[in-house]
This record gives C-alpha cells, structure tokens and sequence, in this order.
C-alpha cells in the first residue's frame, strides 16, 4: 500500500512558523528598501471568536516586523461606515492589505463590502478581480485558508499532478478557490456538497481529502480511502465532557490511522491561515511599491 508511515501529522504551526519566517526576511528586505508592510483589520460586531483570530493576526503580524493597524466597529454600524472606512484604507498609501472579518452583521452586504476593496490590497483574494484571476490563472493574490492547504499538500506528497482530490464543501471563502488551486495544480477534482449524492463513496475515491463543512467530526473511517491525505479545515467549538473544545470535520481518532498523512485540529490549518495572510501582506507590498515605482517612471519620461 502506501510507502509513508500510516497516519503522519502534518504539523501545521511547524509549517507556519517557517513560512513565517521567511515572511519574517523579506520583511526586512522590504524594510531596507524603505517599504514597512502594513495590514488593516477590520472587525464589525463583536462575534468572540472573531475577536480570537483578529487578536493572533495581530500578534503574528507583530512578530513577523508587519505593521497592524486595527479598526473594531460597532456591530450596529451602517454599511455605509464600513464602506468609508474601506475607501479611506483604500487610498492610504501605507496600507497595503486590508482584511475585513467575515461574517459581517447581517444587515450589512457582504459581497458589496468585498468588491469595495481594492483588489491590489486584497490581501484576503476575495474580490472578484483575483477569484476570476485565480480561475484565469493569472498571479493573484490567493485566499490564505486554501493556499496555506496547498502549502501542506505540497510539503507533504510534492508533485500533486494526476491526484484524485475531493474537496468537500462549496463556500467562497474555502471550498471553491480550493478547488481552483488543486485543478491548478493538476490534480482530478471533485466538489461534494450538501446537495451531493453519493458524497461518501464519491469521497471514498480520493487521494486526498479536504473538507471544509463545519461539522464536527463529519468525516470518518468510511469516507476515507487507505493512504489517502486529509486536510481537515474545520475549526468546530463543541461542548464534550462538560468542557469546550474545538474540533475538525474529520473524526481524527477513527481516520488517523487508515491515512498516510493528516492534519490536526488545532495545529493544522488554522496556524497556516495566518501565516499565508503574512505572506500575501508581503506580496501586496511589494506589488504596490513596484507599480508605483512604474508609474513614477512613465511620469518622469512624460515629463521629459
Ligand atoms: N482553518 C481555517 O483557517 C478556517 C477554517 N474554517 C472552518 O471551515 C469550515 C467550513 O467553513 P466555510 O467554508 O466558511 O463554511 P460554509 O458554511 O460557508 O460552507 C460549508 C459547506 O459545506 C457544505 N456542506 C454542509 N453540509 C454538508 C454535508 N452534509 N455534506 C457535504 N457538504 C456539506 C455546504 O454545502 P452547500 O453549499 O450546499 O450549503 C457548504 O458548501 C468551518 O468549520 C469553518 O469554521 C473556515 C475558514 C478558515
Ligand atoms: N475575512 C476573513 N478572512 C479569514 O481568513 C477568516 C475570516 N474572515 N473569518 C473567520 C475565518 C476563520 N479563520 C481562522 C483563522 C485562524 C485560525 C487559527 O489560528 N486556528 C488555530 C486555533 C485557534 C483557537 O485556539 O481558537 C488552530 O487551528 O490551531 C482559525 C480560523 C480565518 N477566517
């Protein structure tokens, strides 16, 4: 069967703290060159979690030499103040990502908020501009979530060509851009979704798994070929044995050991998340100082 040790743990903080770290040296490359990269967060409301994943974007972008800059509103503010807010970041020079929290209240137009943002700071790869790009395969700027699994992907099996990866779980933010990469990368896709028929078996077929539900523990034994990879993206706060913990989609007791390789929760995708929005800051800053640097020459030649 397969040649790895059953049921290796992709160790997902590991893997982020390396990428972390060379985010941690090109930052200072950028510095050098007298570019300091800045990423804006916006939370509308006061969602808890929320408030954890805001706080370690902050602490990892701290850590890394990124400035943050953070903007909490209200959660009765009007969409018409989060829109502002977006065009003020737009046009801040020195801000070169901006994330806005999802979910937003819900009297607030989510997509109207997303498309508001300048795609070259879109640090987030929500905007249609770098969906559609991502599906064009032009070199946008990549939803983190997806890409810190095809970071794990690759560091795990390499060359991902020929694969037979079911992605389950349709969302924008997860599901379907992560789909987009793993055609990308040549691999056979299937996407299963709440109206899928057969989505057991059909998932029973994969060489690699990724499931994106928010479901916990959805995912066991039987949806799992042997020797399959699964990278479990859902982060679950469940009550078990009167305390509160978070678990993935995958039921990791009973899939670990059929797998060659498995992430946990947490420790898995989450950490690479964050990591990857580092890194996306990173590349924004560059991106927008090299146009700049462009246009200020195509100025010079005009005026000369
Ligand atoms: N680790 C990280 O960094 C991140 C983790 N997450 C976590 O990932 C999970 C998914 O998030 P997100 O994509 O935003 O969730 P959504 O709720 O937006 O999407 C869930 C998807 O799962 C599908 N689905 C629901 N039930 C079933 C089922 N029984 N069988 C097959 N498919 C089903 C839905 O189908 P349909 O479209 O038909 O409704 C939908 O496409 C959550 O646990 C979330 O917390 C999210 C973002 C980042
Ligand atoms: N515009 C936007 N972009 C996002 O990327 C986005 C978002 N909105 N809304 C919410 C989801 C969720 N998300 C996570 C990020 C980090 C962890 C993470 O660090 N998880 C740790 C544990 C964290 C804990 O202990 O709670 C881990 O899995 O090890 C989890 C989830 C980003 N999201």
């Amino acid at each position: 069967m397969n040649s790895a040790a059953p049921g290796q743990l992709i160790d997902g903080k590991a893997v982020a703290a390396q990428v972390l770290a060379e985010v941690t040296a090109d930052v200072i490359t950028l510095k050098i060159e007298g570019i300091e990269p800045a990423l804006a967060v916006v939370l509308v409301g006061d969602d808890p979690a929320s408030h954890v994943y805001v706080r370690n974007k902050v602490l990892r972008a701290g850590e890394a030499g990124i400035r943050s800059l953070e903007y909490r509103l209200p959660a009765e503010a009007s969409a018409a103040e989060v829109l502002a807010l977006v065009a003020e970041l737009n046009g801040d020079a020195s801000v070169h990502g901006i994330l806005v929290q999802l979910p937003l209240p819900r009297h607030i137009d989510e997509t109207a908020v997303l498309q508001a943002i300048d795609p070259a700071k879109d640090v987030d790869g929500f905007h249609s501009e770098n969906v559609g790009g991502l599906s064009q395969g032009r070199d946008v700027l990549v939803p983190c979530t997806p890409a810190g699994c095809m970071r794990l992907l690759r560091d795990t099996l390499g060359d991902l060509a020929g694969k037979h990866a079911v992605v389950i779980g349709r969302s924008n933010i997860v599901g379907k851009p992560m789909a987009a990469l793993l055609l990308a990368a040549d691999c056979t896709v299937t996407v299963l979704h709440s109206r899928s028929k057969n989505a057991q078996a059909l998932c029973r077929k994969a060489d690699i798994v990724v499931a994106a539900v928010g479901r916990p523990r959805m995912i066991d034994a039987e949806w799992i070929k042997p020797g399959a990879v699964v990278i479990d993206v859902g982060i679950n706060r469940i009550e078990e044995d009167g305390k509160s913990r978070l678990v993935g989609d995958v039921d990791f007791a009973k899939v670990q050991p059929l797998t060659a390789a498995i992430t946990p929760v947490p420790g898995g995708v989450g950490p690479m998340t964050i990591a990857l929005l580092m890194q996306n800051t990173v590349t924004a800053a560059r991106q927008q100082h090299a146009r700049q640097a462009a246009s200020g020459t195509s100025l010079q030649a005009a005026t000369q």
